[in-house]
């Protein structure tokens, strides 16, 4: 153990009612929504490939050319409603929003900066009828925020000298006041996920991103903070030199997801993916033509993979300069709407269930120790093989959707044979397990009511 002033603050998972509903949540949404949208990834006549809201990095344009854009910051379309309608449809419990990313434009007029909305033709204060809309809709709100801040001449990448470290002092300052003014603003808000925060010069201080993950938690009882925010007093991120997650959640499957049978180990802390729709667009890209873009069913299958593990799984969507979205989006949402209608029971308020990976799809486990079975590729055996954990048995299957009964053959000890629906779903479906625990079996399900 190495004594630390800045690790982990909490052991375990956190059992409140917050977190509890930032668990059960599992399916948010995503906006990223800034300045980067009117370029839409082209500058100066060159479309470039990489993520959107990047295309300052990309095109290397100073700061003061591209906050310029401001100038032409006008969504006449947006309308905070349709938002959370389109939110609402799609089955997302929760909406991250991008307060503030990279480029240090503001969704809020923050009095600590000149690069907010307020100085834009709009005006209006976008994040407060954003946060509005969706918790009318009883959708919680979570604010992204970048801590480096391409903006801000204070910010330093690393601290390598007495001018750096004033510097620094400065902006850590500015920050906390944004941060102040973001949850004495908008006090609905029920989680910070911070990015930005891989430089040296966070690394470095680690103490402020212990103070920042404190300082809102005394100003905002509950609010969660992911462990991105975080390095210990040693610069470790995440995970502190005791091997402790910093912070509510693990934040670091960013367009990737654990592996169902070999990173097992997240089912023993909560954490939050998020996801692309195409390879690698946060922000608005004018084409998407350019790399693959994701099709319903295999969002689906992320999602559905990240609540297998115990995780959350947040989708992004990246609005038009104009305020709209995108046709190709607005299907999307739909699409996953229109599954989660159907299948959600195996998803809200579902967890990891202890049983064996297998290859037609994946298991998720409800409050009340059901187990569903979500099947995405049936086999031509028709036989979709279950492997029960020691001292649990199947007894007795039904579909989700008709309650048809599914007949289960014991084929060997804690080894099933479940048959798939008489008539093919044609999407992936989902298979009620009702199961049995035998005295005195460890893990999960000790505590089930069957
Ligand atoms: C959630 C995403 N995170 C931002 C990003 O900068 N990702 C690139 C990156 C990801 C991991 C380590 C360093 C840099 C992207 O722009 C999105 O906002």
């Amino acid at each position: 153990e190495i004594y630390l002033k800045y690790g982990a603050t909490n052991e375990g998972k956190r059992q409140d009612s917050a977190m509890q509903k930032f668990r059960d949540n599992r399916l948010g949404v995503f906006i990223h929504w800034g300045l980067y949208a009117i370029p839409g990834g082209e500058w100066n006549g060159k479309v470039y490939a990489g993520a959107a809201e990047w295309l300052k990095s990309w095109a290397k344009v100073p700061s003061n050319e591209w906050m310029q854009l401001m100038s032409q910051w006008n969504p006449t379309k947006f309308d905070a409603k349709k938002w959370a309608v389109m939110a609402k449809e799609m089955g997302a419990k929760y909406v991250k929003i991008t307060t503030k990313h990279h480029e240090g434009f503001c969704l809020w007029p923050s009095k600590y900066s000149k690069y907010t909305v307020a100085s834009t033709p709009y005006k209006r204060d976008l994040l407060g009828e954003m946060v509005k809309a969706y918790n009318e809709e009883g959708i919680d709100v979570h604010f992204y925020f970048s801590v480096m801040d391409w903006s801000n001449s204070d910010y330093r990448y690393d601290i390598k000298s007495q001018e750096d470290s004033i510097a620094f002092s400065r902006f850590l300052e500015f920050t906390d006041n944004q941060l102040k003014e973001l949850a004495a603003r908008y006090p609905t808000v029920k989680d910070f996920w911070f990015d930005g925060t891989w430089d040296a010069s966070i690394k470095k201080n680690g103490w402020w991103t212990a103070h920042a993950e404190q300082m809102l938690k005394e100003l905002l009882p509950g609010v969660t903070i992911n462990s991105r925010l975080r390095a210990d007093d040693k610069g470790k991120r995440h995970f502190d030199s005791n091997g402790r997650l910093m912070g509510d959640y693990e934040s670091g499957y960013e367009r990737r997801l654990p592996d169902p049978v070999q990173d097992l180990k997240v089912t023993q802390w909560d954490w939050e993916a998020c996801m692309t729709v195409p390879e690698n667009q946060w922000g608005y890209h004018k084409d998407w033509s350019l790399s693959y873009i994701k099709t319903p069913f295999e969002v689906i299958d992320r999602i559905v993979h990240a609540v297998s593990m115990g995780g959350n799984m947040v989708v992004n969507f990246g609005p038009q300069a104009d305020g709209d979205f995108r046709p190709e989006e607005k299907a999307l949402a739909t699409a996953i709407g229109k599954w989660m209608q159907c299948y959600g029971k195996a998803i809200y308020a579902c967890d990891y269930a202890e049983f064996d990976k297998q290859d037609w799809g994946y298991y998720t486990r409800g409050k009340n120790g059901e187990v569903y079975m979500i099947v995405f590729n049936q086999p031509y055996s028709e036989r979709l093989i279950v492997k029960t954990p020691k001292g649990i048995s199947i007894e007795q299957a039904s579909l989700l959707t008709t309650n048809e009964n599914i007949v289960v053959v014991e084929t060997t000890r804690n080894e099933y044979n479940v048959s798939v629906p008489q008539k093919n779903p044609g999407e992936p479906y989902v298979i009620q397990l009702k199961i049995r625990v035998a005295e005195g079996t460890k893990g999960v399900y000790k505590d089930a009511l069957t």
